[in-house]
Parts: structure tokens; C-alpha cells; sequence
């Protein structure tokens, strides 16, 4: 069994066996009531005893009927809460999961199978639990029970109808295998068409722009046929199992029919016990029936176990060490040394990489677009630790530390800064939920956001809208500056914080990291060579190495990368 299954099933037990436990209580109600009208319409073959019995079999009959029913609702009751738990506890599952992953493991597994897992999986799932597993456990015990009944009336018939009812479930384990495979394809379709209609939504004024969005929707039907195709396979499948097992079921209670009808004739058994052999025949399937209808949804429970399980199993474990050697070099600041880094499938992004922050200097990474930059500033970070080589801050090695920890002296400025649904004071107490409005407002003004916040008729409660859609392109940046400040980190990295916003707005933002540049450590990424000339350090970076590195001036009169970067980009603002 998949371990995410059997991982659920040890926290859901109790609640399997109650359903069971209620269902067996139906059938042994379904199996009275049967008896009782058995008996009295074989009464009406005797005259005599048809107003005596009458009375007490309608009495009994409607007790047993009432206690079926109510057998039937608290099962009902039962399955509700147990899919209700389940779900619950996947979820729990789940987004703990998430929760835990960094940027790199959120890549790996991709937000879209995180979505369908959290949502579609996870309904796909409570069913195993609420309706497959005690319709297992049913369908082993209700022909048993069912063969103890009959077979002093009918052995032969006992005997057939529990061996049919027993050997129908391996018949329709065959099938099942192949509807298994089919899944696996209808989960990779499925996936597949939502992340492209995810993409195609998110890009759709990009798409109009460049007049590709007839291509986007022509593809989108494709990987629609592709799914289609799939639900197809599975509902052929799936109905030519449920013509063999029918067959096989139908066959059986015909056996039994006319078993009966031979019986009656040559006098061995009387019309009451051949109605009992018709209507429990049937019954005998019932359980098994359940199941079958259950291991539909329970085979897309398994295959969608299978995507849960993709994500639990993510390793978010980071290495951590508290006893690791101390910086041989006690420097103080942040060190790189020797460290390599290579993302899964490619080639290495870094390549011995060795550089330092000193504390309370400003250090710019610059170089071509895939020279490593970004890598360094997700490693300074801590989203993923080196291949090789160790990163120190201030004397300790940073799997010494948790990532959390360490989060607490070092902050990251993204190009992209997300904002949430909610107000400025929410958006920015995710850095410090203890804050008091004076810190906010006091980190808003450091950032640049003074004035807008002052114009601001809510102040600190002012709505963000959806995704921060009511700031500027500016605006959002500089909440991430206030925020970064808000986290009380020493070290805050920069990376190309400006690059998504006009030039007033970037002009404004550079004077903020300028202020900044006073009081703190940074580390700015940036493609606008003019922007970090002031920079304690520039590391120039080629291909993940350091090709040069030194002030503005020492690499201008060296010449190479840094000299020719510099020269392009005001050759290219002259031109514009
Ligand atoms: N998530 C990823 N998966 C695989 N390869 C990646 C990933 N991110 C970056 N890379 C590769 O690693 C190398 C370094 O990328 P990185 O983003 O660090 O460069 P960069 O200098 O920041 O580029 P840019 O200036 O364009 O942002 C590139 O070859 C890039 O293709």
C-alpha cells in the first residue's frame, strides 16, 4: 500500500472499523428483513397460517426496516466525518510540507502539482477511507456471514454464490492495474493542461501583445484532447469490468434461481426458503459490488497518494551542524569559500567561488545575464547550500545555523516583491509581528514610503489590493525595502531590486540603498553598472567565477569584463 495511505489509515482505524461495523449491522438488518418476508410470503402458499403470522411478520418487519435505516444513516454520518478527517489530516499533511520548502524545493516540485495535489488529490483520497477501506472489510465478511446463512437451506448454492462473490474481487483487480496505468496518464494530462492554461492566463497580455494567444489556445485544445483521450481509455476500461463482473454476478443468481426452482419441484425446499436463496443471493454481492464501485475512487486515490507522496517525500531537511568548525579566517563578515553549486540536470551555475562581505561595507556582484548572480544571492540566503565549499558569517559556517536562524542577520530584497492581499501593516508584520506602529511607520519612511503613507487617508490600514495591485511598481519594491528593514538583519542583499520599475521610482530606490549603505551591510546584484560604482567591493562574475573584483577605479584601469561592461552601457544610454 502507498505509504501516504497507510500513514492516514494509522490516524483513521477507529473510524474504518465503525463504518465497517455499521455496514455489517446493515446487512445483518437487510438479511432479517428478508427472512421475515421470505417467511410470510411462503405463509401465503398456506392459508391457514397467513392471519396468524401476518400481524407479527409486518411488526418485525418494520422494526428491522427502521433499524436498517438508521444503521444506514449513522454510516452515512460516519463516512462524512472520517472524509472530513482524512482531508484534514492530508492537508495538514501537505501544506506543512510546502510550508517547509524553500525556494529550490517549491521549483522542484512546481506550484501547479502543489495546487492539484492540496485540492484535487486530496478529494480524490478521503474516499479511500471513507468508503473503500470498510467496503474491503465488508466484502470479506458479508459473503461469509451470508454462506452461514444458507447453507442448511442450499449448500450448492452457499457454496457458488461465496466462491463467485470472493473471486469477483481478484477479477476486478485485473482491471484495476490497467485502469492504474491509464491514471498515471490522466494526472500527467491533467497537469500538464493546467499548468499551461496557468501560464497562458498569467501571460495573456503578453500573449495578446505579440499576437500568439490563437497559437496558446490551439495547443491548450491539444492538451485537452490529450486528456480527453485518457478519460476515454478509462471509462472503456472501466466499463468492460463492470460487464465481466455483472456477467458473473448474474450468472451466479441464475444458478441459484434455477437450483431453487428444482428443488421446489422435486419437493426438497419449500417456496419461504427459495424466496431466502433469491433475495440473499443477492446480497451476497452487494458488499462486493460496493467495493468495486469504491475501488474506482480508490484507484484515484492511489494515483493521486502517488502525487501527495512526491511532495512529502521532498527532502526539506537542511544540513545542520552546530559543531562545525568555526572560519579558520574569524572574519568579520560573510565569507565565501571555494563554494560550488550546481542546479539539478545542468552544468555548475558556480564554480569555486571565493569571495567576502566585509561588515558594514557595500559589495556589488555584477556580470553577464546567467553569470551566477542570483545563485550567489539564493546561497547567501540559504534557499540551497553548496555542493562544496562552506559560506561563513561572522566566524560560524552557515550549517551551523538553521535557516531561520540565520534569516535573522541576513534579508533579501527580490526583483519581484510579493505583496499579499491585505493591509500595509499586515504585509509588512510578516517581517516582524511584534512591531508597534511607530516601527512601521519609522521602517517606511527609511524605505522611501514616507510621504505616501502620511497621504494615505488609512494610514498602516490601507488595502494593498490583491497581490499589492494598488501600489506602484515603486511602491511594492519599497515595502520590501521597509520590510527587509523591519527583520533587523545586519546583511541585506539587493538583487536587482530596481529592475522592475521607472526611473523616477529607481532613482528613489538607489538614493534609500545609498541611506542605507551608512548603517548596514549590503549586497547589491544590479545590471546598471552606474548604480554600484560607490560599492566598497565589486565582484565581477563570468560564467559562476570571480573574473576580477576590486573598487570602481582599480577595475577600470585594469581593463577586461568590468571595463567593457561599463563602456556598453553608457554607450547604450547615450544612444537612448
Ligand atoms: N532554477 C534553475 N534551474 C536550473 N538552472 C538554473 C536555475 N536558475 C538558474 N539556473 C542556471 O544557473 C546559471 C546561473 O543563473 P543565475 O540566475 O544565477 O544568473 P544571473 O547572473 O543571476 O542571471 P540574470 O542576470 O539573468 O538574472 C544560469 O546558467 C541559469 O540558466
Amino acid at each position: 500500500m502507498n505509504k501516504t495511505l497507510l500513514r492516514l489509515t494509522r490516524g483513521l482505524w477507529f473510524w474504518i472499523l465503525a463504518i465497517a461495523g455499521v455496514s455489517f449491522l446493515t446487512l445483518v438488518g437487510t438479511t432479517a428483513l428478508a427472512e421475515i418476508i421470505a417467511g410470510f410470503l411462503g405463509s401465503l402458499f398456506e392459508p391457514q397460517e397467513v392471519l396468524s403470522s401476518a400481524g407479527s411478520a409486518i411488526r418485525a418487519a418494520l422494526l428491522v426496516a427502521l433499524f436498517t435505516f438508521c444503521a444506514q444513516m449513522v454510516k452515512g454520518l460516519l463516512e462524512y466525518k472520517t472524509a472530513a478527517k482524512a482531508r484534514t489530516s492530508m492537508r495538514r499533511m501537505i501544506f506543512s510540507k510546502v510550508l517547509d520548502l524553500d525556494a529550490g524545493g517549491i521549483e522542484k516540485i512546481g506550484p501547479v502539482s502543489a495546487i492539484t495535489a492540496s485540492v484535487d488529490a486530496v478529494e480524490q483520497m478521503q474516499m479511500y477511507f471513507s468508503t473503500y477501506l470498510p467496503s474491503l472489510i465488508c466484502s470479506i465478511l458479508a459473503p461469509i456471514y451470508l454462506f452461514f446463512h444458507l447453507k442448511n437451506i442450499s449448500m450448492p448454492v452457499a457454496l457458488l454464490l461465496l466462491v463467485v462473490s470472493l473471486i469477483l474481487l481478484p477479477v476486478n483487480n485485473l482491471f484495476r492495474c490497467r485502469i492504474e496505468e491509464i491514471r498515471k496518464g490522466y494526472w500527467k494530462s491533467l497537469d500538464d493542461m493546467t499548468g499551461y492554461y496557468m501560464d497562458s492566463l498569467r501571460g495573456l497580455t503578453t500573449l495578446k501583445l505579440f499576437d500568439r494567444d490563437k497559437e496558446h489556445s490551439r495547443v491548450l485544445g491539444e492538451k485537452a484532447d490529450v486528456l480527453n483521450y485518457n478519460i476515454n481509455c478509462f471509462m472503456k476500461v472501466n466499463f468492460t469490468s463492470f460487464l465481466v463482473t455483472e456477467a458473473m454476478i448474474y450468472a451466479a443468481v441464475l444458478f441459484a434461481l434455477v437450483n431453487s426452482a428444482g428443488r421446489i419441484a422435486d419437493g426438497s425446499m419449500t417456496i419461504a426458503q427459495a424466496l431466502i436463496v433469491l433475495m440473499l443471493s443477492y446480497s451476497y454481492f452487494s458488499a462486493a459490488k460496493e467495493l468495486m464501485n469504491a475501488s474506482h475512487s480508490a484507484l484515484t486515490a492511489i494515483a493521486a497518494a502517488g502525487k501527495v507522496e512526491e511532495i512529502l517525500d521532498t527532502d526539506t531537511s537542511r544540513p545542520y551542524d552546530p559543531s562545525l568548525p568555526k572560519d579558520p579566517e574569524q572574519f568579520a563578515g560573510i565569507r565565501m569559500d571555494h563554494v560550488s553549486y550546481g542546479y539539478e540536470g545542468r552544468s555548475r551555475a558556480l564554480q569555486d567561488m571565493s569571495l567576502t562581505v566585509p561588515k558594514g561595507k557595500t559589495v556589488a556582484l555584477v556580470g553577464l545575464s546567467g553569470c551566477g548572480k542570483s545563485t550567489t544571492a539564493s546561497l547567501l540566503m540559504r534557499f540551497c547550500d553548496p555542493l562544496s565549499g562552506n559560506i561563513y558569517i561572522e566566524g560560524n559556517d552557515y550549517c551551523s545555523m538553521k535557516p531561520e536562524e540565520l534569516r535573522k542577520h541576513i534579508a533579501m530584497v527580490p526583483q519581484q516583491v510579493n505583496l499579499f492581499s491585505g493591509t500595509i501593516r499586515e504585509n509588512l508584520m510578516l517581517a516582524d509581528p511584534d512591531a508597534d506602529d511607530a516601527l512601521l511607520l519609522e521602517a517606511l519612511e527609511e524605505a522611501g514610503l514616507g510621504s505616501f503613507i502620511h497621504s494615505q487617508s488609512k494610514g498602516l490600514d490601507s488595502d494593498v489590493g490583491n497581490a499589492g495591485s494598488s501600489l506602484s511598481g515603486g511602491q511594492r519594491q519599497k515595502m520590501g525595502i521597509a520590510r527587509a528593514l523591519l527583520s533587523r538583519a545586519e546583511y541585506m542583499i539587493f538583487d536587482e531590486a530596481t529592475s522592475s520599475v521607472d526611473p523616477q521610482s529607481e532613482k528613489e530606490i538607489w538614493t534609500t540603498i545609498g541611506h542605507l549603505a551608512e548603517t548596514r551591510t549590503l549586497i547589491i546584484i544590479s545590471h546598471r553598472m552606474s548604480s554600484v560604482q560607490n560599492a566598497d567591493c565589486i565582484y565581477v562574475l563570468k560564467d559562476g567565477m570571480v573574473a576580477q573584483h576590486g573598487t570602481h577605479e582599480t577595475l577600470m584601469n585594469e581593463g577586461g569584463l568590468y571595463k567593457e561592461l561599463v563602456v556598453r552601457q553608457q554607450a547604450m544610454e547615450v544612444a537612448e
